[in-house]
């Protein structure tokens, strides 16, 4: 009879979880304290602005370079590699371990089971929140990013030891210009294509991997984690960023590099530039990033409207910190407590039921996104995935749906027809699939296709990734979560069934080898959350660094350039609801709570009826203009 499974130290009442992990993480790897190896520099010294940087500079006003675009992913537990350095890990026993692909087809197979509270938004929004918080320079999607950070003079230098072919975990054209010596700080530096390793120094310390994005959630994924590509994005009037008008509606600019990010019939095709690399990578993160860049456009206009002596970059960066700071809310407040626990997140720090400012900024927090959770914890919801796109009337009939694979990089289904309001409406009525361990096929076997009758298993790549960047074990961080570390596979029974047991012993040669990614799947959920509780310890402490690691966080009164409590009161009225609603084609009606399905108690709502910040708050001295003329929609 399988015993009640123990609950996490860090989750028992009374137990301080942050103490149990270091704070969290006062103790970070020591090899992460040293030399951080940067893809570009950060400033000798930093000025104290009112805005963040684009590049995520300065926000730690000691430490410039944490959380910034181009440093390292922050490691608790150290890495290990089969060879010290790179090299991917093999067992404990000397034998290989078992492929990520085999993995995936025995664990993690596609059984059809829906979420029965939560809609597909809920997914949805966490793929935003992962691409404002970090991209592998290695990764599948972040080639165009790989090349232009790190070889600017395209030449290409390989010491012997890392010529190409010595390690290729995963599939990605071998000619990629990517092994190249650093830009600058650190030449001695050098990285592999596939994963982005990197050792700094003399080359021969364990390799650090680097994430191109700023890890704060600052929507780096609309503005550009660089001051250039936010410059390319701005219109530099009324405080605008650059859209093109179709139809009446504003979309993103076209992608110069269309062949790279996009598939497509070619030219005439919508593939779109953003602040993030990947924003055509599903038609419904693309609806997400550009309802998300009309909200800045509407945002900025209503503030000219209220403030006709701002000039064009007070209003951008107004306006940009007015959305940040909505999106910080909705973040926290509305997305986070679904997957977390809001009373958890509320005993550790994370979230608090309050008005007014909260004082909770902490100098000494690195907010840099961890290993452990960029790695593994976050990817488990790509069990959250769902094989079809409901297309759904005003009426909440749906009339069709689209098959996953055969949207992947071709965002032009948005502008036919009515798309963005049929996919929006679909991503609050749809359930999404439940967390579990079941991952639907359209991204097991059917990835990124391009109409071919296969494509790539992002389950086996998830796996292969941790390997690449040297992920400590799932039996390590067990340990490091507080978990007891397990001798036999049967140990992994106070947390895992014994089907799944008896799964890994066939699988790997000893209970040491089982990867993170793997075990950590295969947890039983905490009640309350989404997972199980090594997953939880590190999602916990990953949201608790980039909140109090942020000393530009929305409800921080010890920032720079606080909001006022009056402002605060109204940045707490938004929603996603009304994120969907205001900047939707034709959206009339939405659920206040879009991340739960219509109901009696949540029924579509018009949406001039849903909450909305009133921005007279930001207004300066002068006569205030009539309300009606700027609260109108759209
Ligand atoms: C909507 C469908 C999604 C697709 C098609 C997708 C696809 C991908 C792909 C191709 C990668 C790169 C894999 C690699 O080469 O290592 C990736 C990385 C990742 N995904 Fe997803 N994903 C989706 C949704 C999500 C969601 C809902 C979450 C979490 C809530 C998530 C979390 C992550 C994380 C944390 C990474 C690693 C990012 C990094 O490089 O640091 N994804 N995903
Ligand atoms: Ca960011």
């Amino acid at each position: 009879r399988p015993r009640p499974p123990p609950v996490a130290t860090y989750l028992q009442p009374g137990h301080n979880f942050l103490q149990a992990t270091g704070y969290g993480g006062a103790e970070l790897h020591p090899l992460a304290a040293g030399p951080r190896p940067e893809c570009v520099a950060a400033p000798a010294a930093c000025t104290n602005n009112k805005y963040r940087t684009l590049d995520g500079s300065c926000n730690n006003l000691r430490r410039p370079s944490w959380g910034m675009a181009g440093t390292r992913y922050a490691r608790l537990v150290p890495a290990k590699y089969a060879d010290g350095i790179h090299a991917p890990p093999v067992s404990v026993t000397g034998q290989p371990l078992p492929s990520g692909r085999a993995i995936s087809v025995v664990l993690f197979p596609d059984v059809d089971i829906k979420d029965k509270r939560w809609t597909l938004l809920t997914m949805q929004w966490g793929q935003i929140i992962t691409h404002d918080m970090s991209m592998a320079m290695g990764n599948t999607q972040a080639k165009p990013y790989a090349t232009e950070c790190c070889s600017p003079d395209g030449s290409v230098a390989l010491p012997p030891e890392r010529a190409p072919g010595v390690c290729y975990p995963i599939l990605i054209p071998r000619n990629d210009p990517v092994f190249a010596p650093h830009r600058q700080g650190c030449m001695n530096f050098v990285r592999s294509t596939t994963d982005a390793m990197q050792g700094c120094g003399s080359g021969y310390e364990p390799a650090e991997q680097l994430s191109t994005v700023t890890s704060y959630l600052d929507l780096s994924l609309v503005y550009g984690s660089s001051q250039a590509l936010s410059d390319m994005l701005r219109e530099f009037r009324g405080g605008r960023m650059v859209v093109e008008v179709r139809r009446g509606r504003e979309y993103p600019p076209a992608n110069p590099n269309r062949t790279e990010v996009c598939d497509g019939e070619g030219p005439g095709e919508a593939c779109y530039l953003a602040g993030d690399v990947r924003v055509n990578q599903n038609p419904q993160l693309t609806l997400l990033q550009v309802m998300l860049l009309r909200e800045h456009n509407r945002v900025a206009g209503i503030l000219a409207h209220l403030n006709p002596h701002w000039d064009d970059e007070t209003l951008f960066q107004e306006a940009r910190r007015i959305c940040i700071a909505q999106y910080q809310f909705i973040s926290y407040h509305e997305w986070l407590p679904l997957f977390l626990g809001g009373d958890n997140l509320r005993r550790h720090g994370i979230l608090y039921k309050a008005q007014g400012h909260i004082n909770d900024y902490r100098e000494e927090v690195e907010p840099s996104v961890l290993q452990g959770h960029a790695t593994a914890a976050f990817r488990y919801f790509h069990s959250l995935i769902a094989g079809q796109l409901d297309l759904v009337q005003e009426h909440r009939n749906s009339y069709g749906a689209l098959r996953f694979s055969d949207t992947l990089n071709r965002p032009a289904v948005l502008e036919q027809g009515d798309g963005l309001d049929d996919l929006g409406r679909g991503l609050t009525t749809q359930p999404e699939q439940a967390s579990d361990q079941w991952f639907t096929s359209e991204i097991t076997d059917f990835l990124f296709r391009s109409g071919r009758p296969f494509g790539l298993d992002l389950r086996a790549i998830d796996v292969q990734r941790g390997r690449d960047h040297g992920l400590a074990s799932y039996n390590d961080y067990r340990q490091f979560c507080g978990l007891k570390r397990a001798h036999s596979f049967h140990d992994f029974q106070d947390q895992i069934s014994p089907e799944n047991i008896e799964k890994l012993a066939s699988l790997y040669p000893h209970p040491d080898d089982v990867d993170f990614t793997v075990g950590g799947s295969l947890e039983r959920h905490v009640p309350g959350t989404e997972a199980g509780p090594t997953f939880n310890c590190l999602l916990m402490e990953q949201f608790y660094r980039t909140r109090v690691g942020d000393r530009y966080f929305f409800e921080s009164g010890n920032s720079p350039y606080p909001f006022t409590p009056e402002q605060l009161d109204e940045i707490r009225k938004y929603s996603l609801a009304r994120l969907i609603c205001e900047n939707s084609d034709n959206i009339q009606a939405m659920q206040p709570q879009a991340l739960n399905f219509p109901a009696h108690d949540n029924p579509l709502t018009p949406c001039d009826q849903l909450p909305s910040p009133d921005y007279r708050a930001w207004q300066e001295a002068g006569p205030a203009p009539h309300y009606s003329s700027y609260l109108g929609r759209k």
